[in-house]
């Protein structure tokens, strides 16, 4: 492995190895559940490759040495430890979607409790239009260990501006550019997931106007925050440098 390679692995391992305690943080694990990973873009024609938690340990024993490197169909190229129970379905979506960077599967309550009941979670408001751009879908009960999970989060997502899947009876897996976006997007899964969950005991919860949904997905995702505002503020220039 070439010495750029090796450095942008370890860098790697340090992201995913510091994400899983956002897992924590945000209360969506309970003891060894969950699990992140991130791809490894290949330079000069090498393959991708992707860092993941080693299954079944405690997250308080998760270091950045203990990450384990796959190649992206799961098979164990760095590391002294077995590779998450869920190594399949992450390298599924990686080989299956290139533009997705990091996978997260959390069991996080509120969220695995609809898709436990096999109901999608409607875009009931504002912040499900900006993070998700529709209901939160959910995906087909798939055992662990081989591509039916995989299978069921590429099926599932292709097409839909969500971040996140449901997998029915069993939990969230979300996908993101790069780990931290699927690290938010499972935070941001569970956080309307309770929400809508609370509303609909207080009555009828009904869906926003998918051209509301429309305008809340494009401010947040193209306008929100620092970097969009910086270019909401830069005046358009035409080609010939004039305010335009
Ligand atoms: O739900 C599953 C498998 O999908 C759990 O076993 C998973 O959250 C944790 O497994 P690992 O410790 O990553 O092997």
């Amino acid at each position: 492995m070439s010495d750029d390679r090796t450095r942008a692995v370890e860098r790697v391992k340090d992201e995913v190895c510091a994400l899983h305690a956002e897992l924590l943080r945000w209360g969506l694990v309970a003891w060894t559940s969950g699990n992140v990973s991130a791809r490894v873009v290949g330079a000069d024609g090498a393959d991708d490759l992707m860092v993941i938690k080693p299954s079944g340990l405690a997250y308080s024993e998760l270091t950045p040495q203990s990450m384990v490197v796959c190649d992206l169909d799961g098979k164990v190229l760095e590391g002294d430890l077995s590779p998450s129970s869920d190594t399949a379905a992450h390298a599924y979506v990686y080989r299956h979607r290139p533009d997705v960077g990091g996978v997260v599967h959390t069991h996080s309550p509120y969220a695995t409790a609809w898709a436990t009941a096999g109901e999608a979670i409607p875009c009931a408001i504002t912040a499900m239009g900006d993070e998700f751009g529709d209901d939160i879908p959910v995906g087909p009960f798939a055992l662990i260990g081989d591509d039916s999970i995989g299978q069921g989060i590429v099926a599932t997502l292709d097409g839909h501006r969500s971040p996140a899947v449901l997998m029915r009876q069993h939990g969230v897996f979300t996908i993101g550019k790069d780990a931290k976006a699927a690290v938010k997007a499972a935070v941001m899964c569970e956080d309307v997931a309770r929400t809508v969950h609370l509303a609909r005991q207080l009555g009828q919860v009904e869906r926003l106007q998918q051209h509301y949904v429309d305008r809340l997905y494009d401010r947040y995702q193209n306008v929100y925050g620092q970097d969009g505002a910086a270019a909401a503020a830069t005046p358009a220039t035409t080609s010939e440098g004039e305010s335009a």
